[in-house]
């Protein structure tokens, strides 16, 4: 089976749609951000205040490249991973890429209070999370095979029966699929 590789903004669902999606289907599931995490004995804020955002970003190339030489797997990326070329191409290379399409205000309401965001730390968190939410949205969609939304009208479970129903009738999930597919 290749790759099914969960994009989004924090909070769209990757890790709790990705965990069931692989109970579903029998799949590892992947969650990068808790990979990177493992790898480097560190939770992500400690990362990104000790060594910075860049040093951040290397890792989850790295990890982006490494996992998509594997297949069968179910990928939670993190919430910037396809903001780079390179990780886009290389989750495509192995698999196929599903963006969780939430609205801003569910988004808003699902990380109020979440103090885990290096990226939202700043005086006005308000507002550095919409500006984030815009700049990010096109690129998602532009790097998504398919777009699922999950504003949390149906549960997890049911969302990710949703998801595996679409990611089958994909072409681009069907090709070379090989005998597990
Ligand atoms: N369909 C849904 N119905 C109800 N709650 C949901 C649904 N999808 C996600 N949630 C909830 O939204 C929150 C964020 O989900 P999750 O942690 O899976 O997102 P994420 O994209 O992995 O976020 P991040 O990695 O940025 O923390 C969780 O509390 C999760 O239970
Ligand atoms: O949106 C982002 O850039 C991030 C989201 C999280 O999943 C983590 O990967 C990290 O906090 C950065
Ligand atoms: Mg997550």
């Amino acid at each position: 089976m290749k790759n099914v590789v969960l994009c989004g903004f924090m909070g769209s669902g990757k890790s709790s749609v990705g965990a069931a999606l692989a109970a579903l289907t029998g799949a590892r599931f992947v969650d990068m951000d808790r990979y990177i995490e493992k790898q480097e004995n560190k939770r992500i804020p400690a990362i990104f205040h000790e060594k910075g955002e860049g040093y951040f970003r290397q890792l989850e190339s790295l990890a982006a490249a490494a996992l998509s030489k594997e297949s069968g797997q179910i990928i939670a990326t993190g919430g910037g991973a396809v903001m780079r070329a390179e990780n886009v191409q290389a989750f495509r290379s192995g698999g196929v890429i599903v963006l969780l399409d939430v609205p801003l205000h569910v988004v808003q309401r699902r990380l109020r209070g979440d103090r885990s965001r290096p990226l939202l730390n700043t005086r006005d968190r308000g507002r550095a999370l919409r500006e984030l939410y815009c700049k990010r949205l096109p690129v998602y969609r532009a790097a998504a095979d398919l777009v699922v939304e999950n504003r949390g009208a149906l549960p997890v479970s049911q969302m990710a029966g949703r998801v595996w129903e679409a990611v089958r009738a994909l072409p681009a999930f069907q090709e070379n699929a090989g005998p597990t597919g």
